[in-house]
C-alpha cells in the first residue's frame, strides 16, 4: 500500500451460504459435508479502492447492496471470503448491527472501556472524558447501564466517544439516521472539523446531499458489487438512473428478507455498534403506491394536483409512537423536501402486530419535472425518530411541464413587470 493511502480494499468478497429452510441449516451445523447442498449468496463480489490520507468517501447503495458488510470487513468485525483490506492507521468505527457497548455496564463504564480496547492509556481517557460526556449530552444517563438507554442516546454516546479517540479513520454506517436534526447536525459540524484535522472519513449515507456535501468522492455498490467510483455529482445521478429505470415506478413492492443463512463472522475487534434489535415493536414498509385524487395508480401529474403516497406497513409488536418520513429529490439526487409526522407534530395512534395503510396527501406544487420519491418508517424514543426501515427509492414522478412557464424544480409562478 502506499504511503498516502489509509484503507487500501483488494479483490474483497463476502460469500455467505444460503439455507433453503433453518432445518436445512441445523442438518449442516451437525453434517458439515452437507453444506455442499447450499447455495453461496454474495453479499460483496471482487470489490476494489483505495482511500487516502484526509480523504471523505461516501458510501451509496440500495438496501441490501452490502455497504454494512463492506465497512464490517474494514474495520475487522467480519473475515473476507477472499481478498482483503489493509488499513494503515486508529480507526474509530460505529456500525450498525449488534452494539460494541455492554448493555449490563453504565455507559462511563462502555467509554473507558472501548476506548482502551481503542488504544487509549487510562490517563488519555480521563482527560478526554468531559468532552465526551459533553458532546453525548445525555445527562445522568453516563452512570446507568447501557440496557436503560434509547437508540438515540447511544448513538450520541457512541459517536461522541468515536471522535474524540483522536482517529486516523473514522467509520459511519448510517448512524447519523439515528437521533434529533440537531444532533445530526452537531456530529456533521465535527466531521467537519476532524476533515480539516486530516482525518480520513469513510461514511455510509442515503442522502444524497450529505454525500455530495461533505464527501470527496462517492462508492456506489449494487448487489455487493461496486458500480462507481467517482466524483459525488456522477454518482448520485447514476445512482437515481438506476433506481429509475429498475422501478416501474407507481407501485414498489419491498422485497422480505430471505433466509439468511448462519454468519461465519469472527469478531476480531470491537467498534462501537449501534443496536437495531433491541426488542421493540418496528415497523417495516410493505408497498408504496402513488395514486390521483380519483383514487387511480399515477405517476404523471399536473402542476397544482393533487396526489397521494399510500403506504402499506407492518407492525411487529407495539408501536407506542409510529413516525412516518417522506422524501422528495431531484434526479440528482438533491432532496428538495422531507418532513416527517413528528417535525409536523402529527400525533399518531398505537400500532400493534398488523398490516396498517397510512397516506401522504399532496399537491404537486412543483415545476415540470421528475421527482424519485424516499419513505422512512419508525418510532419516537425518548424524542428521537428512530426509523426502523426506510426505501430508498420508493417510486418517482412526472410534473407535467406546462408551456412557457420556466424549467427546474421549483414552480414560484412569477408574474413579470416592467415598471
Ligand atoms: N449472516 C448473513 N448471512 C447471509 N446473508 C447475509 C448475512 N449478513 C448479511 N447478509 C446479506 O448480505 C447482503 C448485504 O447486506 P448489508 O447489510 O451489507 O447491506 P446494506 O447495503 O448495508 O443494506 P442496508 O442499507 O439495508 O443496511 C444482504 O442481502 C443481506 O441479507
Amino acid at each position: 500500500m502506499s504511503s498516502n493511502c489509509v484503507i487500501e480494499v483488494k479483490m474483497l468478497s463476502k460469500h455467505y451460504d444460503v439455507y433453503d429452510s433453518p432445518l436445512h441449516r441445523m442438518w449442516v451445523s451437525f453434517f458439515p459435508k452437507l453444506a455442499g447442498n447450499s447455495k453461496k449468496f454474495h453479499a460483496l463480489d471482487d470489490v476494489n479502492f483505495t482511500i487516502k490520507k484526509g480523504e471523505t468517501v461516501g458510501i451509496i447503495g440500495r438496501n441490501g447492496s452490502g455497504k454494512s458488510t463492506l465497512l464490517q470487513l474494514i474495520c475487522g468485525t467480519l473475515t473476507p471470503s477472499l481478498g482483503g483490506v489493509s488499513v494503515n492507521g486508529r480507526i474509530a468505527a460505529l456500525l450498525e448491527l449488534g452494539s460494541g457497548f455492554n448493555p449490563e455496564f453504565s455507559g462511563r463504564e462502555n467509554v473507558y472501556l472501548n476506548a482502551a480496547i481503542l488504544g487509549l492509556t487510562p490517563k488519555e481517557i480521563e482527560q478526554k472524558f468531559s468532552d465526551i460526556e459533553r458532546f453525548a449530552d445525555i445527562g445522568d444517563f453516563i452512570d446507568q447501564p447501557i440496557k436503560t438507554y434509547s437508540s438515540g442516546m447511544v448513538v450520541r454516546l457512541a459517536f461522541a466517544t468515536a471522535i474524540h479517540v483522536s482517529p486516523d479513520i473514522l467509520v459511519v454506517d448510517e448512524a447519523l439516521a439515528v437521533g434529533d436534526t440537531a444532533f445530526q447536525q452537531k456530529c456533521l459540524n465535527r466531521i467537519r472539523d476532524m476533515q480539516r484535522q486530516g482525518v480520513s472519513i469513510l461514511l455510509v449515507t442515503h442522502s444524497s446531499n450529505t454525500l455530495i456535501e461533505y464527501c470527496d468522492r462517492g462508492i456506489y455498490l449494487k448487489k455487493g458489487r461496486l458500480i462507481m467510483d467517482a466524483a459525488c455529482r456522477d454518482v448520485v445521478r447514476r445512482y437515481a438512473d438506476d433506481l429509475v429505470e429498475q422501478e416501474g415506478g407507481m407501485v414498489v413492492e419491498i422485497d422480505q428478507a430471505s433466509e439468511v443463512g448462519v454468519a461465519n463472522a469472527t469478531s476480531v475487534s470491537q467498534p462501537m455498534q449501534i443496536r437495531q434489535d433491541d426488542g421493540q415493536g418496528r415497523l417495516s414498509v410493505q408497498s408504496v403506491e402513488l395514486r390521483n385524487a380519483k383514487g387511480e395508480l399515477s405517476a404523471n401529474y399536473q402542476f397544482g394536483e393533487a396526489f397521494a403516497v399510500q403506504i402499506k406497513v407492518k407492525a411487529e409488536g407495539a408501536v407506542d409512537i409510529p413516525c412516518f418520513g417522506v422524501q422528495l429529490s431531484s434526479v440528482d439526487g438533491i432532496v428538495l423536501w422531507s418532513g416527517t409526522t413528528q417535525s409536523m407534530n402529527l400525533e399518531l395512534p398505537v400500532m400493534v402486530d398488523g398490516i396498517y395503510t397510512v397516506k401522504w396527501n399532496m399537491q404537486a406544487n412543483f415545476s415540470g419535472n421528475r421527482y424519485i420519491l424516499a419513505v422512512g418508517v419508525g418510532r419516537i424514543e425518548s424524542g428521537d425518530y428512530l426509523r426502523t426501515h426506510r426505501v430508498d427509492y420508493a417510486g418517482h414522478f412526472d410534473i407535467i411541464p406546462v408551456a412557457h412557464s420556466g424549467g427546474g424544480w421549483l414552480a414560484p409562478c412569477p408574474v413579470f413587470e416592467v415598471i
